[in-house]
């Protein structure tokens, strides 16, 4: 449906976020009559969340900007069971501590994003181990599990794919999705949350929350998904070939977060700018027409916005000066991410195919070689055309470091200690 009442549901179509939702129409007049409360969950599998979930992050931010109240709600609860959706393999069970120490970690980010507090429209941060840990199971498959239906369960497509390729899904992984749906039930309970959004590989088990709050005799939920972001080449975005793009500073620095925005493709400009900034839609749209070299702006302003939103202002624009020493006048920044090597070792002398290996600019000897036969190597802003030189504690510039080059745009330096 287009032409939404709501600021709220107007706001996500413009700018692109809108994928799938239960009751366009009864959501639209909901959000219309009065401040709604809306959640977004997130399992604590790693220390970090990242760009992929950022935007669901972000979905959050434009329901508070409207007028409503959003819920992050960390998975201390469902991580102990781990999602199965659309996977062809059971996760790993992380530890009790493990998912302590990452939501920890994880949760640092989401207020640089949200206005937490008590007010009417404050944002909120629950946890569902506060209920899901302390379920009876008779009680709970009485109360609960009566309602569900296994055969509309083993229809749904993100289980669907194990089913098909007959690989195992456990009893452990397939009450994932009670636990989501009674999550939605008990958020409704203790905030009068209507609203559930993720990404479009939520979708079953949101809607499974709708059904059991229906079924239960509870209030009308609405499930909100957003497409799975892709660059323009297809990959999912959340990972880069090297690893993930998280919002952790200490696991992916300020300045190689705005690099990867840096280097966005052009066809993914627009597009990104109306998910990961606040720009509004008019400077957008001029953004959006520049052509040729000039998209080179848009994109240092894709870079610069984004960055902001999760690292704050300073720290994405110190990003944004760094670039602009390094690439626009060549000359060495401190910034730049740095691998350290032990003295010795370089006293030693290490080989300079090794150091890129080393350095990660290079997946092995033979790559690094073949990038040094095209010209593509640089120490210290010198083209490396020995593959067998030695780099010695003689090579350190006035700096003390080592500055490794892969091209014009990626640099390392190395640092003895
Ligand atoms: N590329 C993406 N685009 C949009 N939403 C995403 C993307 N990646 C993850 N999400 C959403 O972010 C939320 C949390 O995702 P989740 O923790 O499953 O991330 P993930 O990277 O897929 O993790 P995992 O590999 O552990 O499954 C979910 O609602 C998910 O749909
Ligand atoms: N299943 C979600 C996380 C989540 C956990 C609990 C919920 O109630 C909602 C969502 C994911 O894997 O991304």
């Amino acid at each position: 449906m287009s032409g939404f009442k709501s600021d709220f549901l107007r706001t996500l179509d413009e700018r692109g976020f809108i994928h799938q939702i239960s009751d366009p129409e009864g959501l639209d007049a909901a959000c219309m009559k009065g401040p709604i409360t809306a959640y977004v969950g997130y399992d604590a599998t790693a220390t970090s969340i990242h760009i992929g979930n950022l935007i669901t992050v972000t979905m959050l931010y434009w329901l508070q900007e409207t007028g409503h109240r959003p819920i992050s709600l960390m998975g201390g609860g469902t991580s102990m069971v781990g999602d199965p959706s659309f996977r062809d393999d059971q996760r790993k069970l992380l530890s009790p501590e493990t998912i302590a120490a990452n939501i920890e970690s994880i949760k640092k980010v989401y207020s640089r994003i949200l206005r937490y507090g008590d007010g009417p429209t404050d944002a909120i941060m629950a946890n569902n181990a506060d209920w899901l840990m302390k379920l009876n199971y008779v009680e709970f498959l009485r109360d609960v599990g009566r309602f569900f239906s296994v055969n509309r369960m083993l229809s749904f497509d993100s289980v669907k794919l194990r089913l098909d390729r007959e690989q195992s899904l456990s009893f452990l992984e397939f009450n994932y999705m009670i636990m989501q749906g009674y999550d939605f039930v008990e958020l409704n309970r203790r905030y009068g949350t209507i609203l559930q959004m993720g990404g479009s590989d939520q979708w079953g088990n949101i809607v499974n929350g709708v059904d059991l709050s229906h079924r239960m005799g509870g209030p009308q939920l609405y499930a909100l998904t957003t497409p799975l972001l892709t660059t323009s080449s297809g990959q999912k975005m959340g990972k880069t070939a090297n690893g993930a793009v998280w919002l952790n500073g200490d696991l992916f620095s300020p300045y190689d977060f705005w690099q990867y925005f840096r280097n966005t493709e052009d066809a993914d400009v627009v597009r990104f700018l109306k998910i990961f900034t606040r720009l509004p839609l008019t400077e957008i749209a001029r953004l959006g027409a520049l052509g040729g070299a000039e998209i080179n702006e848009a994109k240092k302003i894709l870079a610069t916005e984004a960055t902001a939103v999760v690292h704050g202002r300073e720290a994405a624009e110190a990003a944004a000066e760094t670039a602009r020493l390094t690439f626009e006048e060549g000359v060495h920044a401190d910034d730049l991410p740095t691998v350290e090597v032990p003295r010795a070792e370089l006293e030693a002398g290490v080989g300079v195919l090794t150091a890129f290996v080393q350095a990660g600019l290079a997946a092995s000897n033979g790559d690094a070689r073949r990038s040094a036969q095209g010209g593509g190597l640089k120490v210290n802003d010198r083209t490396v055309t020995d593959p067998k030189e030695m780099l010695t504690l003689q090579s350190l510039n006035d700096d003390g470091v080592i500055k490794l080059s892969l091209g014009k745009k990626k640099h390392i330096l190395l640092k003895p200690v």
